[in-house]
This record gives structure tokens, C-alpha cells and sequence, in this order.
């Protein structure tokens, strides 16, 4: 384990360029682009509807932007579907933390230690869970887990691997202030001990401030305001679109 607080200078691990795209007839990305680098959170907000989900499946690879530029390790990706994604270290973690309801922690630890060569070992999925601080036994039906140990489950299936990268798509929803903590406390040690570059998806400011080093706002599939979370809480232009679009204080 890297012990560096330091860990984002150099290239970026993972950029997107002026990505376009359309769904069902409608411009819903307009020349988006952002990096993030070894050991660096950044932070994506904006209101409803701004197009943040969306980039995240471009970024993943679930779709195809019409025009831009994925890029990871300074090797253009864009064309790579989700899954050779996934093979080269690009994690995605989702809103709903939807489980194999049919199989149990174990069984579920085993498809994912086999869902693509090389194979895993028990010692991989020993490693994931106890990163992530699962205690649930083995024979437990995944059905029966509460979100946040869903949330764990998901989420050390992912980390055995090992992805530098991680795209986590609102990762505290559903959870109560407590479990919210425990996500905060994951995303710190993942990112500043151990280098992961994190790209999140954050309705939280709270959360943000604590682990975001730069914070992006989108708005109508555009980025409208970066830097850090001071600046742009700051920004007229966060303000407006805000206020345009959810009911005021939604930001404080
Ligand atoms: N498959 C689709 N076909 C057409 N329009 C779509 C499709 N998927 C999303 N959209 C539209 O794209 C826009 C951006 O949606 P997206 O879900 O990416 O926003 P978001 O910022 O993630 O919103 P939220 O915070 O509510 O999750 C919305 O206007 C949405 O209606």
C-alpha cells in the first residue's frame, strides 16, 4: 500500500474530451471534458436532469458518445465496451447497489473472483471484503443484506482487482449519516493511501467537502463552473442553474 497524500501529480490517469452525445433524438452532452489524476477525487454535482448519469456511461463505455475522446493511460479507449473497460481498471459502482438476489455473499464472491481471467482467489475476495469492512457470513442470501453492506459487497467485488480507477455514481444514497461516514472514511483511504483516482457523483456537499479535491458542476449537459468546492459554491453561475432548476437552499 502507497502511503502518499500527494498522489496527483503527473499525467492524468483518466481523461474524457470534448465528448458530445445524443439520446432519443436530444443533445444531452455538449463538449464535456475532464481528467483526474493517481490519488485524486473529483466531484461531480449539478441538478437534475444535467446530464451527470449520462456522462458516467459514456465514461464507463455502457454508451457511445457521438464525438470525443475517451482516454486512460494516455491510450485512447472510446471505442472499448464496458466490460474491456472493466478488464483494464476502470470500476463503476451505480446509484442502486443491485445484487445477484439468487446467490449468496459467497456465491457471489466466487462469480466475481471468475467473471473474467486471470481468476481471482479466496485471498483476493478475503482482501476486498475486509477493505471495505464486510463482516456477513458466507451463506448469507445477498437478498437479505441492508444497503450499506449491499454497498460493501458490490464494492469489494470490484476492489479485489484492484481498478486505479473508480467511477461511483452517488455511493451514500440510501444511506443513513453514520453509514455515510464509513463511505467517506473507504473513499479517503482508497484515494489518498492507496492512489485510486475517484470520480464521484455527489449530491452531498457535506461529503464533498470532506473528500473532494476539485468539484465539477454540469448543468443542461455542460460543465458550468470547476475548481474547488469553495470557488464554486461561490460561483454566480452554480447559483443560477441551481435555483433554476431545484427549490432554493438546495445547496446550502
Ligand atoms: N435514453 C435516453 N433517451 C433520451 N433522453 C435521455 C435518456 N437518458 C437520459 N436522457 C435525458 O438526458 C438528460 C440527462 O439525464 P441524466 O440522467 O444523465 O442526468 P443526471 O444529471 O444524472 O440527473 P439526476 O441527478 O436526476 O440523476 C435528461 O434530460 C434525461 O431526460
Amino acid at each position: 500500500m502507497a502511503l502518499s497524500g500527494a498522489g496527483n501529480a503527473g499525467a492524468p490517469l483518466f481523461a474524457c474530451r470534448n465528448i458530445h452525445l445524443d439520446l432519443g433524438g436530444r443533445q444531452i452532452l455538449h463538449g464535456v471534458s475532464l481528467d483526474v489524476r493517481r490519488g485524486e477525487v473529483l466531484g461531480v454535482i449539478g441538478p437534475n436532469g444535467a446530464g451527470k448519469t449520462s456522462l458516467f456511461e459514456v465514461l464507463s463505455g455502457r454508451i457511445q458518445p457521438k464525438s470525443g475522446e475517451v482516454l486512460f493511460k494516455g491510450e485512447n479507449i472510446t471505442r472499448l465496451p464496458l466490460h474491456a473497460r472493466a478488464r483494464l481498471g476502470v470500476g463503476r459502482t451505480y446509484q442502486t447497489p443491485v445484487v445477484p438476489d439468487e446467490l449468496t455473499v459467497g456465491e457471489t464472491f466466487k462469480a466475481a473472483r471468475q467473471a473474467y481471467k486471470p481468476y481471482l482467489t479466496r485471498f483476493d475476495a478475503e482482501y476486498g471484503a475486509e477493505l471495505v469492512g464486510l463482516r456477513v457470513r458466507d451463506d448469507e442470501p445477498t437478498s437479505q443484506l441492508e444497503t450499506l453492506n449491499r454497498r460493501k459487497l458490490l464494492l469489494a467485488c470490484l476492489l479485489m482487482r484492484r481498478p486505479p480507477l473508480l467511477l461511483m455514481d452517488e455511493p451514500a444514497a440510501g444511506l443513513i449519516n453514520s453509514e455515510v461516514d464509513e463511505i467517506d472514511h473507504l473513499i479517503r483511504l482508497l484515494s489518498k493511501e492507496m492512489e485510486v483516482a475517484i470520480i464521484i457523483v455527489e449530491h452531498r456537499i457535506e461529503l464533498l467537502e470532506t473528500i473532494a479535491d476539485r468539484v465539477m458542476v454540469m448543468d443542461a449537459g455542460e460543465i458550468i463552473s470547476q475548481g474547488s468546492l469553495k470557488d464554486i459554491l461561490a460561483d454566480p453561475r452554480v447559483h443560477a442553474a441551481y435555483f433554476e432548476n431545484v427549490e432554493e437552499g438546495a445547496l446550502e
